[in-house]
């Protein structure tokens, strides 16, 4: 097991990968534990969970509402949680966002941990202390920064991961190569085809190599006032494409890690043959490179954007491989790039 810290302004989280959910009893008080987790996962897993109260919610992007999290809301208080409660989201990126967001708010915060299912999950979603939900469509519009105490990282809950949704756990890990690491790139374009027939030891590695940057990231600039920033590479027109062609998370932010970088070269800042170097990879992932998106609703959500400041938004561009940068981008070329494409 390799285990990271994060050290929060609220308190420190320590994620453990390749730690197993059978474990988890070890780490909470059982008896005021409550478990909050999708109905795939509880399907599959229930076996290992240990014997607490279970939640039990929907599963895909939809029911990352303000909804959802009422509904936990009545259940917590039907089970007269009190400020000692642990809660527990085991899942993918949707239930720890929740999860944590619902911990980080019932009786103004109680302590909480993941255990992530996914590989989106395991290498981004899950760490960092970013919980929220979507309000009206708009990604992750209301929400906290605040660390869970632990985030299990139990790689053999990946081999009942459909294939979709493994491949959008590529699209994050080609971003933090793409902006860090050029090493990680590189032995990306060299084992792509042993990624995705789940290989044990390049998935480790890939995991590991995922956490030590966002980790490290997220230990320079928790509330994401400048370096964090960079974790967003493929988002901006990732989310708006997201909203609108309504397509997985990973997906959008691959396209948008493609448009990106085409802006990177447009302003110079990017050689072409290196936005050739992960589009070529992305598309060896068999992720998608280009989306259709409706353009208005497309630029609405763009305008929404959480790093959006008056008429600029903190862009993220690269000016290599394992290099980002962050530049102010009038919305009015971005809205060119939406409108020609
Ligand atoms: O942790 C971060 O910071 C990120 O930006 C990681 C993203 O991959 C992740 O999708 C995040 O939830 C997006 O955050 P948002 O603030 O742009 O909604």
């Amino acid at each position: 097991m390799k285990t990271l810290e994060i050290h929060g302004s609220g308190g420190d989280s320590t994620i453990m990968i390749g730690e197993r959910l059978r474990n988890l009893k070890t780490y909470i008080p059982v008896e005021k534990t409550v478990i909050i987790t999708d109905t795939n996962v509880r399907r599959l897993y229930q076996k290992e969970f240990p014997p607490c109260e279970v939640i039990e919610i929907g599963s895909g992007e939809a029911i990352k509402t303000l909804d959802t999290v009422q509904f936990i809301y009545e259940k917590l208080v039907n089970l007269e949680a009190d400020r000692s409660a642990f809660i527990v989201g085991i899942g993918g990126g949707i239930v720890c966002d929740i999860a944590g967001f619902v911990a980080s708010t019932y009786l103004r915060g109680v302590r909480f941990g993941f255990v992530s299912s996914t590989l989106l999950s395991q290498v981004d979603a899950s760490v960092g202390g970013k919980n929220g939900v979507n309000f009206k469509g708009y990604k992750n519009m209301v929400g906290v920064f605040n660390q869970p105490e632990f985030v299990i990282c139990d790689l053999n809950l990946l081999k009942t991961l459909p294939e979709s949704e493994r491949l959008c756990g590529f699209a994050e890990i080609v971003k933090h190569a793409a902006i860090a690491d050029p090493d990680l790139f590189a032995f990306l374009e060299e084992n792509h085809e042993a990624a995705l027939e789940l290989d044990t030891k390049v998935i480790e590695k890939l995991v590991c190599d995922s956490v030590v940057i966002k980790s490290s990231v997220v230990n320079q600039d928790e509330k994401e006032k400048g370096e964090r920033r960079k974790l967003n590479f493929g988002h901006t027109l990732g989310h708006a494409i997201e909203k609108t062609a309504h397509v997985r998370h990973g997906e959008a932010v691959s396209a948008g890690m493609v448009a990106a970088c085409a802006i990177s070269v447009n302003r110079g800042c990017l050689a072409i043959e290196d936005a050739k170097r992960v589009e070529t990879l992305l598309h060896n992932l068999k992720l998608p490179t280009r989306l259709e998106a409706d353009r208005e609703n497309a630029l609405d959500a763009l305008k929404k954007d959480k790093k959006r400041e008056g008429e600029h938004i903190n862009f993220v561009l690269l000016d290599a491989i394992g290099h980002a940068i962050v530049e102010e981008i009038p919305i009015r070329e971005l809205e060119k790039v939406i409108r020609k494409n």
